[in-house]
């Protein structure tokens, strides 16, 4: 298969830089009049990859809210994946996962396997049992055509504890948790042409620009819309890296539903302000 980071590349510049998140809220699944059970799933999101996939670049579901629901729930997921990609969006899987290598192994198989139900175009990792941990995921993707986006900077406002914390190597002046993750990238990426296949996720909501830490590889920009992230906020952060950006919202856009047509306006305005910004 194609390597990711070129496959990302080109859906990008062909369907836009805005993709959308499919997170089935309980909240969500009764503003539009259905249940929270299975059935409700079901319809909600399917309905979401009816109404966006076709022209999305990406979509992102994530996986937490289909697995409330056990083995039924991601039954659904499974079908969110594969209808989504006959669609020709790319499937991100929210799952952030890592563990020891050898675990790592185990959830490169599940999710970055062609042979695995679950088999998305790329998923979610965690670095905090270390990058070398991720190995196993990043070599499966490799092989596959796959990729991984690695969490550095996230969205969330307890994120800078962890990742703003500095390395002990260099003593107090060592580099930050989530500078090393960067550089790692960056080594990972070197030489990839459009783009390489293992991306980082940075928030599209944090303070400060990261421009100069700038890598080869795929960004995924959580917190646009529902967090208070805006294209112009993509591109004080990004400058002129904005264009390897995915900007993604979830809640923004399924709030807008079931109306399948307002869903598909807010894609087509997102992508506009995010072209706009180079
Ligand atoms: O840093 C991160 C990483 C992932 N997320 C996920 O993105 C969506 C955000 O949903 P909204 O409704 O647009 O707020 C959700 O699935 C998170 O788990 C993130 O928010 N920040």
């Amino acid at each position: 298969m194609t390597p990711f980071g070129t496959r990302v590349h080109d859906a990008m510049e062909q369907r836009g830089r805005f993709c959308v998140g499919i997170d089935p809220h309980a909240a969500l699944l009764r503003e539009w009049g259905l249940g929270d059970d299975v059935a409700g799933l079901e319809r909600f999101a399917l309905g979401v990859v009816e109404a966006v996939a076709p022209l999305c670049s990406v979509v992102k579901p994530q996986s937490a809210f289909y697995e409330r629901f056990g083995s039924r729930g991601v039954a659904v997921l499974e079908r969110v994946i594969a209808e989504s990609r006959a669609a020709g969006a790319l499937v991100l899987l929210d799952v952030k996962r890592g563990d020891i290598g050898s675990t790592s192994q185990a959830y490169a198989d599940a999710y970055l396997d062609p042979a695995s139900p679950l088999f998305s175009d790329a998923i979610t990792a965690s670095p905090y049992l270390g990058f070398g941990s991720l190995d196993p995921m990043i070599d499966t993707a490799r092989k596959h055509g796959a990729g991984v986006f690695v969490l550095a900077l996230t969205s969330n406002q307890e994120g800078p504890e962890v990742q703003h914390a500095r390395t002990i190597e260099g003593g107090s002046r060592g580099e930050r948790v989530a500078d090393l993750v960067l550089g790692r990238l960056r080594a990972l990426n070197d030489g990839a042409d459009p783009l390489g296949s293992v991306g980082a996720v940075i928030g599209a909501t944090i303070a400060e620009s990261v421009e100069h830490l700038a890598f080869n590889g795929p960004v995924l920009a959580p917190g646009f819309g529902a967090q208070g992230g805006t294209a112009a906020d993509v591109k004080r952060i990004f400058g002129s890296v904005a264009p390897h950006v995915l900007a993604s919202s979830s809640r923004e856009v399924l709030r807008l539903g079931p109306d399948a047509a307002a869903m598909r306006e807010a894609v087509r305005r997102a992508n506009d302000d995010l072209a706009e910004l180079g």
